[in-house]
């Protein structure tokens, strides 16, 4: 796939999402992370999207809960560039019914070449990342070009 170039604002647009055994993780990091947060526009899938909102006083544009929708609700801003990059604490041990959408969405999050998080850790190194607050110039598939070579 070809790529072109897309500037990334230093404003992020962060979605933040989390599986029902790692929420309590994501709300203690959300909360040591909160000044950090407030300066970016936030998105969730339902649950986590409202409990984060309710925790930090923080806007959030909230999805539909992931189950029911969610994680495809924000693969589809990811691969139209409105979500820049995401929080997803995963849960690495326990099996959810909607995989195939949790895999979707990290694969869209992959395929646009979108940081993403998925523990606590990686969290912190991309919100401490001095690019955070720059503009960014990412590469994403060539779109157009794509589309012409095919039609
Ligand atoms: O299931 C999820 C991600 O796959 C998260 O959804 P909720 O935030 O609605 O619990």
């Amino acid at each position: 796939m070809e790529t072109t170039s897309r500037t990334i604002p230093a404003r992020k647009r962060i979605a933040l999402v989390a599986h029902d055994h790692m929420k309590s993780a994501l709300m203690e990091w959300v909360s040591i992370r909160k000044e950090q947060l407030i300066e970016h526009e936030l998105f969730g899938t339902g649950t986590t999207g409202t409990l984060v909102a309710k925790a930090t006083g923080i806007d959030v544009s909230c999805m539909l809960s992931g189950p029911m929708g969610g994680d495809q609700q924000l693969g589809a801003k990811i691969a139209e560039g409105k979500v820049d990059m995401m929080i997803f604490f995963w849960d690495p041990l326990d099996a959810v019914p909607h995989d195939p959408d949790v895999k979707a969405l990290l694969r869209l999050a992959a395929v646009w070449n979108i940081p993403v998080a998925c523990n606590p850790a990686s969290a912190d190194f991309l919100i401490e990342s001095p690019l955070l607050n720059c503009e960014y110039e990412t590469r994403v598939p060539d779109y157009a070009n794509y589309l012409k070579k095919r039609t």
